[in-house]
C-alpha cells in the first residue's frame, strides 16, 4: 500500500506530533510504519512505547509493526494500565515504600469490605499528584506493602512513582525513544500526565485519535486532552481525513449526523438504508436470515464475516445469537481478559493462541518478558507446553482441565514470581461458559459477527447491521425529575452521537440500520419499539437509500 501525500507528511517528520484522524483514514497503519522506520534506528536494549485501548488492539497495531519480520526489540506493546503496572510501578515503587510481602494482586475498589473503601473515599475525586497529601500516601503504601494494587489508583500511583523516582525517569529514558498513543481522545487525566512527562524526557511523542470517536466518557475519559495537544506548542499537529474505507455515501451520512453542514460528496446511490421490523428483536434475526442473501449479492459480500450486527448492549446481542440461523457468532467480554494481574494476561494470551490460529505464541511469552531473557532450560520447557498444547486443541472435544494445567506451567515459567489464584479463577471460569470461550475464536469465513457498538472500534466490514436504533436505547435517555416522560434528559448525547457514528464508519460498502416495533428492555418486558432520534433528526433520510 501507498502512502498518500497527507500519510507521508507524518510518516517523514521527526519531531512530536498529534494527528487528527478521521475514520478509515489509515491512522493504524501510519503507526505501523513509523514504528517499522523506528525500529531500525534502536539498538537491541533500546524500544518504543506503543499504548491502544485495548489487548486486542495492540495485539492488532503490534502485529502490523512487525508484519515483515522486524525484531520488536524491547519494546513495550499494550496498555495504559499494564505500562504503568510493569514498568512504573512494579520496578520502582518499591524503591519508594518498600519490599511488599506478598505477591502482587491487583484489586478493585468494588472487591473491598466497606470498611476498606472508606480508606478510598478520595478516588471520587478523580485526584490529581498535586492533591495525593501524605494520608493518601500511606493509603496506597499500605496496601502495596501488603501486594495490594487498586485497579483506580494505578494512574495516579503510577504518576507518583514516576515523578518521586529518579530512577524510574532514568530506566525509562535510556530504555524508550519514542512513544505513541493511540485512540488518544479516550485518554483519562492521568494518562495525559504521564504522557506529558514521558515526553519531558526528549522521548519523540505521537498522538493519534479522533474527537468523535470519543466513546469511553462513561469511564471517566475525555477527548479534551487529545484538543490539548493540537494547541501545545511541542507537538506539530497533522491530520487525516480522507477516509479510505466507506463507500462516499456512508461518509456523507456519516458526517451529516455530527454536523448537517457538511459538504456532501457527490454519489450515484446512497448504500445505507433504514429498515423496521414488525415484532422485537426476534422479527430483525428472521428479516436477517430471509435477506441474507440478497445483503451478500448487492454489497458485493464475498464472505459472511465480513458482515457484523452491532447492538448497544449485550442483551441484543443474546436474543439474536439465540434466534438467527443463518451461521454466526457473538462476541463477549469476560472478566479475564480485562483482569490486569499478569497471569490473567498471560492466560487469555493463551486462549488466543489456542482458539485462534492467527496468534502466535510469542505473542504470549513477550507478554511481560522478552523472549531473549529465558534461559535454554527454561525455552525447552516452553517448547514442550507448546506442543501439548496444539495436541490438546485438536481433540474434540477439548480437554479443559488438560489446558488449564499446561495454561499454569507456562506461567509459572514466564512470570513464576506472580502466580495469582485470582487468575486461575477467572480461567476456570471462562473454560466453564462457552459463549465466552468461542468468542476467543475469530469468526470463520461463513460466520456472521455479532458484537457491542464498543467492541466494534478499530474495526471493518463489508456490511454493517447496525440494530439497537430505538428511542431511549441510543441516544440513551430517562424520564425526567418525577418520572416526566415528556421532559427526558439525555445520558450523553455526544457520545451516543459518536457510538452511532463509529459503527456507522465500520462499514466499508453497505450500511442497514434497523428498529423494530417491539423491543425487549432490561427486565425482558416487551415494550414498544419506537426509532431512535439519529434515523429522523435534521432530515437525514435524504441521505439514505430510498
Ligand atoms: N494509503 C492508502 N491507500 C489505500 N488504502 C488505504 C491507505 N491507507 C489506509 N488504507 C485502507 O483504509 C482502511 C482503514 O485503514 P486503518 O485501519 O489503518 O484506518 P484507521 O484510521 O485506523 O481506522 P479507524 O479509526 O476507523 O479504526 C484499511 O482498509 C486500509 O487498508
Amino acid at each position: 500500500m501507498k502512502p498518500t501525500n497527507q500519510q507521508k507528511l507524518i510518516l517523514d517528520y521527526d519531531g512530536n506530533s498529534v494527528v487528527i484522524a478521521a475514520p478509515g483514514s489509515g491512522k493504524t497503519f501510519v503507526l505501523s510504519q513509523k514504528i517499522k522506520q523506528n525500529l531500525k534506528l534502536l539498538l537491541d536494549h533500546q524500544g518504543i512505547i506503543a499504548i491502544s485501548y485495548t489487548n486486542k488492539a495492540s495485539n492488532e497495531l503490534k502485529s502490523r509493526s512487525l508484519s515483515n519480520g522486524e525484531k520488536p526489540k524491547s519494546s513495550f506493546f499494550g496498555t495504559i494500565d499494564k505500562f504503568n503496572l510493569s514498568e512504573i510501578i512494579i520496578p520502582f515503587a518499591k524503591h519508594l515504600f518498600g519490599i511488599p510481602a506478598n505477591e502482587f494482586k491487583i484489586i478493585k475498589n468494588s472487591s473491598l469490605s466497606n470498611e476498606e473503601k472508606e480508606h478510598f473515599e478520595w478516588l471520587d475525586r478523580k485526584i490529581t499528584l498535586e492533591e495525593l497529601d501524605e494520608e493518601i500516601i500511606n493509603i496506597i503504601k499500605e496496601y502495596f506493602l501488603k501486594g495490594l494494587i487498586l485497579i483506580e489508583t494505578i494512574g495516579v500511583f503510577a504518576d507518583y512513582v514516576f515523578t518521586n523516582s529518579i530512577a524510574c525517569q532514568k530506566y525509562i529514558k535510556s530504555k524508550y525513544k519514542f512513544i505513541y498513543i493511540d485512540e488518544y481522545q479516550d485518554s483519562g487525566y492521568q494518562q495525559h500526565q504521564i504522557f506529558l512527562k514521558i515526553l519531558n524526557l526528549n522521548i519523540t511523542a505521537t498522538a493519534v485519535g479522533d474527537l468523535n470517536q470519543s466513546i469511553y466518557a462513561f469511564s471517566g475519559k475525555d477527548s479534551k486532552f487529545l484538543l490539548e495537544l493540537t494547541e501545545n506548542d511541542s507537538f506539530k499537529y497533522f491530520k487525516l481525513d480522507k477516509n479510505h474505507r466507506c463507500h462516499p455515501s456512508i461518509i456523507n451520512y456519516s458526517n451529516y449526523l455530527l454536523n448537517p453542514k457538511t459538504e456532501l460528496i457527490p454519489v450515484d446511490n446512497n448504500q445505507i438504508l433504514f429498515i423496521r421490523t414488525d415484532g422485537n428483536e426476534i422479527s430483525i434475526a428472521n428479516w436477517i436470515d430471509k435477506y441474507i442473501e440478497t445483503i451478500q449479492n448487492t454489497f458485493n459480500v464475498k464472505k459472511l464475516n465480513q458482515i457484523a450486527i452491532l447492538t448497544r448492549g449485550n442483551r441484543t446481542g443474546q436474543i439474536i445469537d439465540e434466534n438467527l440461523n443463518s451461521k454466526h457468532r457473538l462476541f463477549v467480554s469476560n472478566a479475564l481478559d480485562i483482569n490486569l494481574n499478569i497471569w490473567s494476561a498471560i492466560f487469555s494470551n493463551l486462549l488466543y493462541f489456542v482458539f485462534d490460529r492467527g496468534h502466535k505464541f510469542i505473542d504470549v511469552i513477550e507478554v511481560f518478558s522478552s523472549y531473549e531473557k529465558f534461559s535454554s532450560k527454561e525455552l525447552k520447557k516452553l517448547k514442550l507446553y507448546k506442543q501439548n498444547l496444539e495436541s490438546i486443541a485438536i481433540q474434540e472435544p477439548i480437554n479443559k482441565e488438560a489446558l488449564k494445567t499446561e495454561f499454569i506451567k507456562i506461567a509459572k515459567v514466564i512470570s513464576p514470581n506472580t502466580s495469582s489464584q485470582e487468575s486461575i479463577e477467572l480461567l476456570q471460569s471462562v473454560l466453564s461458559n462457552e459463549i465466552e470461550l468461542n468468542s476467543y475464536q475469530s469468526a470463520e469465513e461463513d460466520e456472521i459477527n455479532i458484537m457491542t457498538l464498543h467492541k466494534s472500534k478499530g474495526l471493518e466490514f463489508d456490511v454493517v447491521i447496525h440494530l439497537d436504533l430505538y428511542e431511549w436505547i441510543l441516544p440513551k435517555k430517562k424520564p425526567g425529575p418525577n418520572n416526566d416522560f415528556n421532559n427526558p434528559i439525555y445520558d450523553n448525547w455526544t457520545q451516543d452521537v459518536n457510538l452511532h457514528y463509529v459503527g456507522i464508519t465500520r462499514a466499508k460498502n453497505g450500511c442497514i440500520l434497523i428498529s423494530s416495533t417491539k423491543r425487549t428492555n432490561y427486565e425482558y418486558k416487551q415494550k414498544q419499539g419506537k426509532d431512535s432520534e439519529f434515523i429522523w433528526d435534521n432530515n437525514i433520510k435524504e441521505l439514505r437509500h430510498k
